[in-house]
């Protein structure tokens, strides 16, 4: 027999598990008759592809049982799937592979409290038996191959793995429960209700197999004969599950219960779902899918790994989980199902990416899930919660699916000059409320909302009456927003680096301010150097001395460069342009005063606190306060 240590984190996982003071300790059922229904799908999908399966397998048909023994406090749940060699054992259950649990382990606090209440929103698979368990055996044959092997730990440090006898494939999982766990799982009643609750249209029957005293039914002349009844022990073996795949089923026969179950029994999440879209399309091409939309977004949404939520079936038969194109990769936070009468049995998982009725299903679904969405846009406290868990990956979808811009584009939800504090506003409304020359949406991006909302340059929209769109999630919104183009005709402006709105003013009027401060933004721009590209007078500005833009060349540039800086390149900052704002008093005093060091003084307090106001960074904090200081000491 050989010793094996686990994985660093599942030492850690188990530790959690084994001391867990989780009050939902029976998800450990849900959670391994959920492997087991995997190994089955995994094995019904071999046996119709795989030419060395065929024959053997041609009967065979899945089957979940479960026994329980009250005297050796013992659970065994038991599958005739694939089963696992000794390289699956090793690699299934003693690492971690699947980045849910790696989220999992990664959220975990040291508090023992907070984190088991954590099991309930990930579902970590099979270790979860090891809340309930004192040692588990895994014994297990792959189907195809002659040996088996058993598995056996206490969930402490390490496991052993040795070969074994099994006469069929599959895996029998044998569990010895704690003793205080024992009176509760191992039940008749107990586990027909959780298999009842989490696992009921799992595809395949799970029978309970127990042991149960009966009475001899006596005739009534044995009664009169004074004849006793023989009490005997007789084995049962009891259906308790429907064993259908509820996807199949007519809407009219579901109820939000049923649906509700199926959704925990497939997303592992213990919450309801937020959305529930049930779609069956007849036609050129027949399919059923039945998708989700979690209450809280997955944990590993903003992993590179992250686990697809979409299972691909072909008439019931499990194709694939892990085909993260089923659905386009922005929607990753949908769970379900797709189910084709269509597709041939023996597609393979590499050709289902070109395969054109995949693909045909793949646009239709995501046609149904954004309407849906729109649908749930119109109750504003559900939409609410749906934007604060998805806007940015419906962001990341603006820049993915052009075919479906304009739709996502009516999902977004921005903050703005004009919506109520703590609302978001839609595009449409924000359109609805501007005047109908204006065909343009303004925004600024940025990282802290005060800041926009006290930016210099939102001065001038604001004497205009004109609403500003605050993109305060700068990281995706300065990627995404330049790439939006127009909704319904009207572009998208960053007030950065655009004209400011038209003022009254002539251009004679114009060229006068601007003659009049040549001299002084010519020495500005004179002490300041390459700090700024430019500087010019401007009219955008009401209260604030300065402020600066972008050029417009540049602000396209700045989209490339801020995409090659999230992928971790070094890129220089183009230096900006820096407006003064002619009625200003100190750029008026500016404007008459000879003395040199004061004039490169306050140029460069006019562009740091500019930037400042803007909230970017400036590059000498110290020059910055000293500057300050001897202006100040200056005025006194
Ligand atoms: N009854 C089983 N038969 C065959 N393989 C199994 C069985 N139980 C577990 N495994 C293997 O062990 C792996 C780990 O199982 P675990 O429950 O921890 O996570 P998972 O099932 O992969 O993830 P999830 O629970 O999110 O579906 C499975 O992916 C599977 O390969």
């Amino acid at each position: 027999m050989a010793k094996h240590q686990f994985q660093t984190e599942v030492g850690q996982l188990l530790q959690l598990m084994t001391h867990s003071l989780y009050s939902n300790k029976e998800i450990f059922i849900r959670e391994l008759v959920s492997n087991s229904s995997d190994a089955i799908d995994k094995l019904n999908y071999l046996r119709l592809t795989d030419d060395n399966l065929k024959a053997d397998y041609a009967d065979w048909k899945g089957e979940i049982n479960i026994t329980f023994d009250e005297a050796d406090k013992s659970l065994t749940i038991i599958d005739n799937g694939v089963g696992m060699n000794e390289e699956d054992l090793i690699a299934s259950i003693g690492t971690i592979a699947k980045s849910g649990t790696k989220s999992f382990v990664e959220a975990l606090t040291g508090d023992a409290k907070k984190d088991s209440n954590l099991i309930g929103q990930f579902g970590v698979g099979f270790y979860s038996v090891f809340m309930v368990a004192s040692s588990v055996d895994v014994i297990s044959k792959k189907a195809g191959e002659e040996t088996a092997y058993k598995w056996t730990s206490t969930g402490t440090g390490e496991f052993d793995l040795a070969p074994c006898t099994k006469e069929s494939n599959g895996t029998v999982i044998y569990i010895k429960l704690k003793d205080e766990e024992a009176s509760e799982f191992a039940s008749k009643y107990r586990i027909k209700n959780i298999v009842g609750k989490y696992s009921n249209h799992i595809a395949y029957p799970i029978f309970l197999n127990y042991k149960e005293e009966v009475t001899e039914t006596l005739s009534e002349e044995d009664k009169k004969a004074g004849k006793e009844a023989v009490k005997s022990i007789e084995d049962k073996r009891e259906k308790i599950n429907e064993a259908t795949a509820l996807w199949m089923q007519p809407k009219a026969k579901l109820k939000d219960e049923d649906y509700n179950d199926f959704y925990k029994s497939i997303s592992h999440d213990s919450s309801e779902p937020m959305l529930t879209i049930h779609t069956k399309t007849e036609g050129v091409n027949e399919y059923t899918t039945l998708f989700y939309i979690p209450k809280i977004a997955p944990m590993d949404m903003y992993r590179a790994d992250f686990q697809s939520g979409v299972k691909l079936y072909v008439k019931r038969v499990f194709i694939t989980d892990s085909e993260k194109e089923l659905l386009p990769t922005y929607l990753r936070f949908v769970r379900g199902i797709i189910d084709s009468e269509d597709l041939p049995l023996n597609v393979s998982r590499e050709i289902l990416q070109e395969n054109r009725i995949l693909a045909n299903i793949k646009q239709s679904s995501v046609k149904k899930i954004l309407s849906e969405i729109k649908k749930l846009s119109k109750d504003e406290e559900k939409y609410a919660e749906f934007i604060a868990q998805y806007i940015r990956p419906l962001k990341e979808g603006v820049y993915q699916d052009h075919m479906n811009k304009e739709a996502i584009l009516d999902l977004l939800r921005y903050k703005s000059t004009k919506a109520e504090t703590g609302k978001l506003t839609s595009l449409e409304d924000y359109k609805h409320r501007a005047d109908t020359e204006q065909k343009a949406i303004f925004y600024i991006v940025g990282e802290n909302e005060k800041i926009l909302r006290s930016s210099p340059l939102l001065e001038s929209y604001n004497k205009n009456n004109i609403e500003v769109l605050i993109l305060d999630d700068k990281e995706i919104d300065e990627i995404i927003t330049p790439t939006m183009g127009a909704y319904k005709d009207w572009e998208f402006k960053d007030i950065t680096a655009c004209e400011p709105p038209k003022v009254e003013q002539s251009e004679e009027a114009k060229k006068e301010v601007e003659e009049k401060f040549q001299d002084i933004t010519k020495k500005i721009k004179d002490k300041l150097g390459d700090a700024v590209k430019d500087v010019k007078v401007t009219n955008r500005l009401s209260e604030s001395p300065s402020c600066v833009v972008k050029d417009v060349a540049d602000a396209q540039m700045a989209q490339m460069m801020q995409m090659m800086r999230a992928m971790g390149q070094e890129m220089p900052q183009s230096a900006p342009i820096l407006e003064i704002n002619p009625e200003h008093e100190i750029v008026k005093k500016l404007n008459g005063c000879a003395d040199e060091s004061t004039i490169e003084d306050v140029s460069w307090i006019l562009l740091d606190q500019a930037k400042l106001s803007e909230g970017m960074e400036i590059t000498d904090t110290v020059a910055f306060a000293k500057r300050l200081s001897r202006i100040t000491a200056k005025a006194l």
